[in-house]
């Protein structure tokens, strides 16, 4: 099967927004104007056509992204949907790690909020091309110069206007696009899909007219032929050529073109539809994708074309409940076709391709070969999860995996019966599949099940899907902070395990290091007893990783340490992998109450906009939850407060922040960054484990 369009006719593109900004209608209206969608879906009685899930539609809310493919001005574009939650990062994430270019939707009213400004940092890392898409430009209060001035001044992007709105809020009627210099009027009597081109409005000829110039001060300085002949002949550049200086802008990250409209209302999609086209890349624009050999840092590429060999990345794993596994891949390199095998090299193991998917929303096509740029659904695949490469077997490549973002709260689950128990095992590991942020552990000594993640509506929705989708009935106990167990000094042991039981003895001796690392270092195992037999240094990392997840101070899981065996003896008839994996248990214990051990907790970014009125309790509330201000703003008349605050004080904060300012303050937090717990609280924290 060839290609539907050459490769450079491709958009892979995601939605990123604050939540409620419109993402959701917005790309209901585009699968609308594009006719994917024959009924035009509404958030608000629960029809979206891209929020399919049950849980998405009870709560109204985005929260698996999902990919769909639509079609413009003989284009191909693939929609990645992302969600605007914080509790869900991994699923903005993964899906910024796949996507070349985004549409970032503002609300008119509101201007940057704190989710947009987190997703923008996200979308920043990745280096992802935007454009802006300043949406409800019918609200009440709707400001679109305000807005353009906030994505300067928070986002420090440089906001390239490209349309200006005609009217404002109940009479906003349609754009000016300041490329062609005309205006676009929509009829609202046929939801918008008719629309009109006419003169620009007496009224706004003037902004228009200096709007144009700011435009054209900001693209001909990208290009030396245009600004000469702009210069030295007064030549306008013809629209094509202002819009591939544009897109070259974007591409580059050294501009954002800014549009606007009113998804709701049914205007400025189609020209959003055609901004996409002309300014954001198309994959073979990003350049070739880059990598590293399997099991080493040596780089390896593959240029972005069909006939270079396969290389994908799996960025979404769901349980589909007709094909079972669908596992979602972004296709960088080669093809692939049904019967194909791949590698999955971060596995080590082989994937056949059975059945492949082009999934739009809720409905699927099966098709028979996928080609780069593309982006499948694979049915029934067994090894991989979230982040994993998949390649040609012959030629292997592990990309880029996903920055997994830290789990900061934690509940237990315990099953109701002996069947529950089992049934829950094959959810969590299933769900575990799915979402990388989302962390299971089973307690050796309790044996109960902790799972963690995000925040309290990830875990939510966590136990929410066990129960709906895999029938497990099982008591959650209440949400509590992930502490986390370092150490602040190096210490040394040395320790014998040497135990005679009836005429069998055991012997292992090991010195263990333990030093402190970096935040974020992780747990580190390094292994410098040259003289020890291979398989005791496996049984003494087997032993570690046995009691790394339970600290000597609460049991929480230790982090930010490296261990170091640095000796060890073993007698030539008693020793066994058993007896070292003993030995260093005890002594990584050991080591670690020498070590000045202490409990980490989680601190989150805190940001509260809140009326004048209320800004003095709000900011001593937030100081008697141990939070420490780092920033005072004004916006418009609001007040925002952003601190940082440990976790354990923010349980209940929306009812306190709501009866202190009668409901008219918002809040919403972040993680940050783990830092050590003062004594007396951590006292507290031991004394409720023990
Ligand atoms: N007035 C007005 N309301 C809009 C517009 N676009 C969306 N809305 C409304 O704003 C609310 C949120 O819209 P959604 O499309 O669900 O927003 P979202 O960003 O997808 O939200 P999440 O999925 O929760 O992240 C809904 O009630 C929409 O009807 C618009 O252009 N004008």
């Amino acid at each position: 099967m060839p290609r539907s369009h050459a490769l450079d006719r491709y958009r892979n593109i995601g939605i990123m927004a604050h939540i409620d900004a419109g993402k959701t209608t917005t790309t209901e209206r585009i699968l609308f104007y594009t006719g994917k969608s024959y009924r035009m879906g509404e958030v608000n009685d629960g029809t979206a056509v891209m929020d399919w899930m049950e849980q998405e539609q009870e709560r109204g809310i985005t929260i698996t992204s999902a990919a769909t493919t639509c079609f413009w001005r003989d284009h191909r574009i693939n929609i990645i949907d992302t969600p605007g939650h914080v509790d869900f990062t991994i699923e903005v994430e993964r899906s910024l790690r796949v996507l070349d270019g985004a549409v970032a939707i503002f609300d008119a009213v509101a201007g940057v909020e704190p989710q947009t400004e987190t997703v923008w940092r996200q979308a920043d890392k990745y280096g992802v091309p935007r454009m802006a898409f300043v949406n409800k430009m019918d609200r009440v209060g709707a400001d679109f110069d305000g807005c353009v001035a906030m994505m300067a001044d928070r986002l420090g992007v440089k906001p390239l206007v490209v349309q200006l709105p005609i009217g404002s809020e109940a009479g906003f009627s349609g754009v000016v696009d300041l490329v062609a210099m005309r205006a676009t009027i929509w009829k609202a009597e046929t939801l918008g899909a008719e629309f009109q081109h006419t003169e620009i409005p007496e009224d706004l000829a003037a902004p228009a007219a200096s709007a144009r110039q700011a435009l054209l001060d900001a693209v001909l300085d990208l290009d030396e032929a245009a600004v000469a002949a702009y210069l030295e002949r007064g030549e306008e550049p013809a629209p094509d050529v202002l819009r591939a200086l544009i897109r070259k802008g974007t591409i580059a990250g050294a501009l954002v073109p800014v549009l606007c409209g009113s998804a709701f209302r049914n205007k400025g999609i189609q020209p959003m539809l055609d901004a996409v086209v002309d300014y954001l890349p198309a994959p073979n624009d990003i350049g070739a994708v880059t990598g590293h050999a399997v099991g080493g840092d040596r780089a390896e590429e593959r240029a972005a074309n069909d006939s270079a060999p396969f290389s994908g990345l799996a960025f979404k794993v769901m349980n589909d409940p007709y094909v079972g596994t669908l596992t979602f891949c972004r296709i960088y390199s080669g093809t692939v076709s049904v019967g194909d095998s791949l590698l999955n090299p971060v596995k080590g193991e082989r994937e056949k391709i059975g059945r492949m998917l082009l999934m739009h929303a809720n409905s699927r096509e099966e098709i028979e070969r996928a080609h780069t740029g593309d982006i499948v659904a694979f049915a029934g695949l067994e090894h991989t999860s979230t982040g994993d490469t998949l390649c040609d077997t012959a030629k292997p490549i592990v990309l880029e995996r996903l920055d997994v973002p830290e789990p900061v709260i934690e509940i237990v689950v315990e099953p109701r019966t002996d069947a529950d128990h089992d049934k829950m095992a094959a959810a969590l590991n299933r769900l575990g599949h799915e979402d990388p942020s989302l962390q299971v552990t089973v307690d050796r000594e309790s044996g109960q099940t902790v799972i963690r993640g995000m925040g309290e509506l990830h875990l939510d929705i966590i136990v929410d899907r066990m129960r709906r989708e895999f029938r497990v009935d099982a008591a959650v106990g209440a949400p509590k902070v992930a502490y986390r167990e370092t150490v602040l000094r190096s210490a040394e042991v040395d320790h014998v395990h040497a135990r005679q039981t009836g005429d069998r003895a055991q012997f292992a001796r090991v010195t263990l290091k333990l030093e402190a690392l970096d935040r974020g270092a992780g747990f580190v195992f390094e292994n410098r007893a040259a003289s020890l037999p291979r398989e005791f240094v496996a049984g003494v990392q087997k032993g570690l990783e046995a009691t790394k997840d339970s600290g000597v101070i609460a049991g929480y899981p230790v982090v930010d340490v490296k261990a170091t065996l640095t000796g060890g003896e073993a007698h030539d008839v008693d020793s066994s992998p058993l007896a070292f994996e003993l030995a260093a248990r005890s002594a990584f214990h050991e080591a670690m109450t020498k070590a000045a051990p202490v409990l980490l907790e989680p601190l989150m970014r805190v940001e509260i906009i809140t009326p004048d009125d209320y800004m003095g309790d709000v900011i001593g509330d937030l100081n008697s939850r141990r939070g420490q201000i780092t920033g005072m703003d004004q916006r418009g008349n609001a007040r925002i407060v952003t601190g940082l605050v440990p976790l354990a004080a923010m349980f209940g904060y929306v009812n306190s922040l709501r009866s202190m300012s009668q409901g008219r303050a918002q809040y919403s937090m972040q993680f940050d960054h783990y830092e050590p717990v003062p004594q007396a609280i951590a006292d507290g924290v031991r004394a409720k484990v023990a």
